[in-house]
C-alpha cells in the first residue's frame, strides 16, 4: 500500500516535473525554480493554472503543504474539465457502439500525440510500441498523420508504409489520386507522387522561394540567441524557444517579428514553445482532413466518422471541421484543462497508445481486418 508520505512525494515529484523545479538541499524540503519553460509545455506562454502557481512561487518558495494544496486544486480543475471532455478510454465502449455500421477514418497528429514532447525536436522519436499500434490501426481503418513538421521528416519518424502523410500543417499531402473537389482553385497544384496510386497536393508551392529567404534571415537573426533553433518544415518554419533563457525570449520574439513583417503574405502564430511562420492561405489541418476524406472517397458519406487525435492549437482546426460535420470523434491530448473544440480527451501519449491498441483490437474482434482495398475500395 502506498503511504501518505509516498503519495505526497509523488505529488511533489509530479509538480516539480511540470514546473521545472528541483528540490533544494534544505531539510525543510522547499523547492526552487530552475526553469519556468516547462510550464508552457501545454499552452505556450502564460494563462494556465500552472503559470499562476509559478507566478506565486516566484516570491514565495513552496513548502510541501502548499504544494499539496495546489496539486489538489490542479487535480480538481482537471477533473471538472474531464467531465466536459470525457476520457476517450473511459468512453470507448460507448463510442464504438455509436459507430456500429459506420466507417471510421483515423487522423493523428505527431508531436505531443504519437511522441512525447522533448527538448530537442530532432529527437522526438516515437516508441516501437506506438509504431506497432499505429500500424495495426492502419490495417483496419484508413489512417493519416497530419503534422506541422515537413512531410519527409514526419515520415522518417513514423516509418510506416500503410498510412497517409500530410506535412506542414496540411500544406503538403501525399494521398490517393482521386478526383477532388476541395483542391479546385488557382492556388492548388497536383503533382503525381512516386507511386502511381498516390498524388502530391501542395497548395502553398508558390511560397517556397520566400520561405527559403525567411529561413536564411531567421537563422542569421537568431544565431546569437543561445538555444534558439530554426526548423525548416518545408511550407512553414518553426522557431523553437524551449531551450532559450527566459530573459532572451522577448529579444527572440522581436527578431522573429522583424523578419516576418517584411513578408506580408506570411503570418506568425505560437505553438508549444515554438513560433511558427506560415503563408496566409486558407489552408490548415482542418482543410487537410477534409481533403483526405475527399480523396479517400469518404467526404459525402453520412456513415463516415473521422476520429482525430491531437494536442496543439493547430489541431483545433481539425476538431472544428469534425464539429461542423456533426459526426466523428475529436480527441484532445492534454494533461491540463484547456479551451478546446474537442469532445473527448486523452491525458498523454501513453493514453493515446492504449486507445489505439484498443481500437485495433476492437476492430479485429468485431470483424475480420481485411486489406483496406477491400474495405474501402481504395
Ligand atoms: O503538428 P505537430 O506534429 O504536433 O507538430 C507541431 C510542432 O511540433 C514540433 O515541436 C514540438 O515538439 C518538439 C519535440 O517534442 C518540442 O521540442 C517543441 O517545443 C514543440 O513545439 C516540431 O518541432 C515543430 O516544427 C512542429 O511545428
Amino acid at each position: 500500500m502506498i503511504s501518505e508520505l509516498q503519495m505526497m512525494k509523488r505529488k511533489l515529484a509530479k509538480l516539480n516535473q511540470a514546473l521545472g523545479f528541483q528540490r533544494s538541499h534544505s531539510t525543510k524540503q522547499k523547492v526552487k525554480i530552475i526553469s519556468s519553460k516547462s510550464i508552457n509545455d501545454e499552452n505556450g506562454r502564460g494563462g494556465d493554472h500552472l503559470s499562476m502557481i509559478i507566478a506565486r512561487t516566484r516570491s514565495n518558495p513552496l513548502d510541501l503543504s502548499t504544494i499539496d494544496a495546489l496539486t489538489l486544486e490542479e487535480d480538481a480543475n482537471y477533473n471538472s474539465w474531464v467531465v466536459e471532455h470525457p476520457s476517450a478510454l473511459d468512453s470507448f465502449d460507448r463510442m464504438m457502439k455509436a459507430s456500429k455500421g459506420k466507417k471510421i477514418a483515423v487522423f493523428l497528429d505527431y508531436d505531443g500525440t504519437l511522441s512525447p514532447i522533448v527538448d530537442d525536436p530532432n529527437r522526438a522519436f516515437m516508441s516501437d510500441e506506438m509504431r506497432a499500434a499505429v500500424r495495426e490501426v492502419a490495417k483496419c481503418f484508413p489512417t493519416a498523420i497530419i503534422s506541422g513538421r515537413s512531410r519527409e521528416k514526419v515520415k522518417e519518424f513514423v516509418q510506416l508504409g500503410n498510412v497517409y502523410y500530410a506535412g506542414s500543417h496540411g500544406m503538403d499531402i501525399m494521398a490517393p489520386p482521386r478526383p477532388v473537389k476541395a483542391c479546385d482553385g488557382k492556388n492548388h497544384t497536383i503533382v503525381q507522387g512516386k507511386k502511381a496510386s498516390e498524388a502530391l497536393f501542395q497548395p502553398a508551392k508558390k511560397y517556397l522561394p520566400a520561405i527559403k529567404e525567411i529561413i536564411t534571415e531567421l537563422e542569421e537573426e537568431t544565431r546569437k540567441i543561445q538555444g534558439a533553433r530554426v526548423e525548416d518544415n518545408r511550407f512553414c518554419v518553426s522557431v523553437h524557444f524551449r531551450q532559450v533563457r527566459e530573459e532572451d525570449y522577448n529579444i527572440l520574439q522581436e527578431k522573429v517579428k522583424s523578419v516576418v513583417k517584411n513578408y506580408p503574405e506570411f503570418h506568425l502564430s505560437e505553438g508549444k514553445m515554438v513560433m511558427e511562420i506560415r503563408p496566409s492561405i486558407e489552408w490548415d489541418k482542418g482543410h487537410a482532413l477534409e481533403y483526405l476524406l475527399d480523396t479517400l472517397g469518404l467526404s459525402n458519406s453520412k456513415d463516415v466518422l473521422p476520429l482525430y487525435i491531437g494536442d496543439d492549437r493547430t489541431d483545433e482546426d481539425a476538431f472544428k471541421v469534425i464539429e461542423r460535420r456533426g459526426q466523428g470523434y475529436p480527441i484532445i491530448v492534454s494533461s491540463i484543462p484547456k479551451e478546446t473544440r474537442a469532445s473527448y480527451s486523452l491525458h498523454d501519449p501513453s493514453e493515446v497508445l492504449s486507445f489505439l491498441l484498443r481500437l485495433a483490437k476492437w476492430r479485429k474482434s468485431s470483424s475480420s481486418c481485411r486489406p483496406l482495398t477491400q474495405i474501402w475500395g481504395i
